[in-house]
């Protein structure tokens, strides 16, 4: 009998240049550089430079991709049509999901694309995106879909698309510096999802739209939103400690603890902890972050689990007064970056991906019994 790794644990499906998760140490970087390094001290535009090019731009690089990428904010019209008339109770991530899939049908879909030409799609997925996401936002509320601005930030521009007013720099820089903490993270389920698809020759569009919907599974970028949803449940600091028993007695999963790949904390969450503390403490509302550091405290202590990426975020986004179903979209907006960089990664050396599976199913040699017989 073959031995099964179930769920691929510990499995190395392909090599990559782009990014590396050290679970023991708590350590994640992008093409060398950790992320410590990273958050806080380059914006998410160079983050895109750096995992499309595995270095960090100068002025004139980070010039040229901010140009192209603002280039590429008007969306067709038929994308527009769609997000105005999609069902106003439909899931953000959804809408995306299907946005990224007609955004294929716009294009000229040639299977002979060069690498520069499966960059310049990548560039546009990573800068339209945001505002399939911000206009579906603003049309569910029947609200008017303000024009694109070419004056401002990734993340500038999805927070003005949104509310329709222009952010302060501190919500700018917040939500940047969760863009940058967000954008890669080796094979996770998402990431290797778009890969394989790639791997076939399919195309970018079929590879993202297919990680857009690994992702939205709970038990990856969805437990942000699940994490308010628990937090909201909850109600107040006191509640928590028999809350936490009772999901624990039931074996039910905390929303934002455990990471397949993290035995120690993922050293994202310490970034969004303290934005988290800044902005409730701002806000006058301390109550989400107490119930979220007895949260981690409980679970640490009685299960060894730490806090993941999708832990703090969510509280962050609340206190930007960013609606919960936006939350694993803001993910996704982000994850474009390390997504699109890794379908152009396996095509720069495709090899079909094709595992084998432990057929465990009725002995062979089965006799077919017509079927008024059987
Ligand atoms: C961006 C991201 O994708 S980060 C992850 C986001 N997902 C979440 O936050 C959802 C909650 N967490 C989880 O479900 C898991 O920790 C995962 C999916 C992230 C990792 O899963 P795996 O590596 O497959 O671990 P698995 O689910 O097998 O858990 C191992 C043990 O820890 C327990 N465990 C793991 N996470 C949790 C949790 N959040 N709450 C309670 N128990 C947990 C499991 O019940 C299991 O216990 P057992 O051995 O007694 O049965
Ligand atoms: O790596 C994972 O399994 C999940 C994760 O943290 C991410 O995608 O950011």
């Amino acid at each position: 009998m073959a031995l099964v790794s179930k769920g691929l644990e510990g499995v190395v499906a392909a090599e990559t240049r782009l990014g590396e998760v050290k679970g023991a140490e708590g350590i994640l970087f992008y093409c060398g550089y950790d992320i410590n390094e990273l958050a806080g001290h380059v914006s998410y535009e160079e983050v895109v430079y750096l995992l499309f090019h595995q270095h960090l731009p100068n002025r004139a690089e980070l010039d040229a991709l901010t140009t192209a990428l603002r280039a590429e904010r008007e969306l067709p019209q038929g994308v527009i049509d769609f997000l105005t008339s999609a069902p106003k109770s439909a899931k953000p991530i959804d809408v995306m999901r299907t946005a990224v899939s007609m955004l294929g049908c716009y294009d000229t879909l040639r299977h002979d694309l060069n690498m520069g030409e499966h960059r310049a799609t990548a560039i546009k997925l990573v800068s339209q995106i945001g505002i399939i996401a911000a206009y579906f936002h603003r049309a569910r509320q029947g609200l008017s879909l303000p024009p694109i601005r070419k004056d401002l930030s990734e993340a500038a521009h999805f927070l003005y698309l949104m509310s329709g007013e222009v952010p302060s720099k501190e919500a700018e820089q917040t939500l940047d510096v969760a863009y940058v903490l967000h954008a890669e993270h080796g094979f996770n389920a998402s990431t290797f999802t778009a890969r394989v698809v790639a791997s076939t020759l399919s195309d970018m569009y079929s590879s993202i739209s297919a990680a857009i919907g690994a992702l939205k599974g709970p038990l990856h970028g969805g437990a942000n939103e699940g994490v308010i949803h628990m937090l909201e449940e909850i109600g107040s600091p006191d509640k928590v400690d028999s809350w936490v028993a009772d999901a624990l007695a039931q074996k039910k999963k905390i929303m934002g603890i455990g990471h397949r790949v993290y035995k120690v904390l993922d050293p994202r969450a310490p970034h969004l902890q303290k934005m988290a503390i800044k902005l409730t403490e701002q806000l006058g509302e301390p109550k989400w972050i107490q119930m979220s550091e007895r949260i981690a405290t409980i679970m640490r202590e009685q299960k060894g689990l730490n806090a993941n990426v999708d832990f703090y975020s969510a509280t962050v986004y609340h206190s930007l007064n960013i609606p919960t179903d936006l939350f694993t979209p803001i993910f996704a907006i982000s994850r474009m970056s390390g997504w699109t960089a890794h379908v152009l990664e396996q095509w720069s050396d495709n090899r079909l991906f094709r595992p084998l599976s432990e057929y465990v199913g009725k002995a062979y040699g089965q006799k077919v019994v017509p079927v008024d017989e059987r």
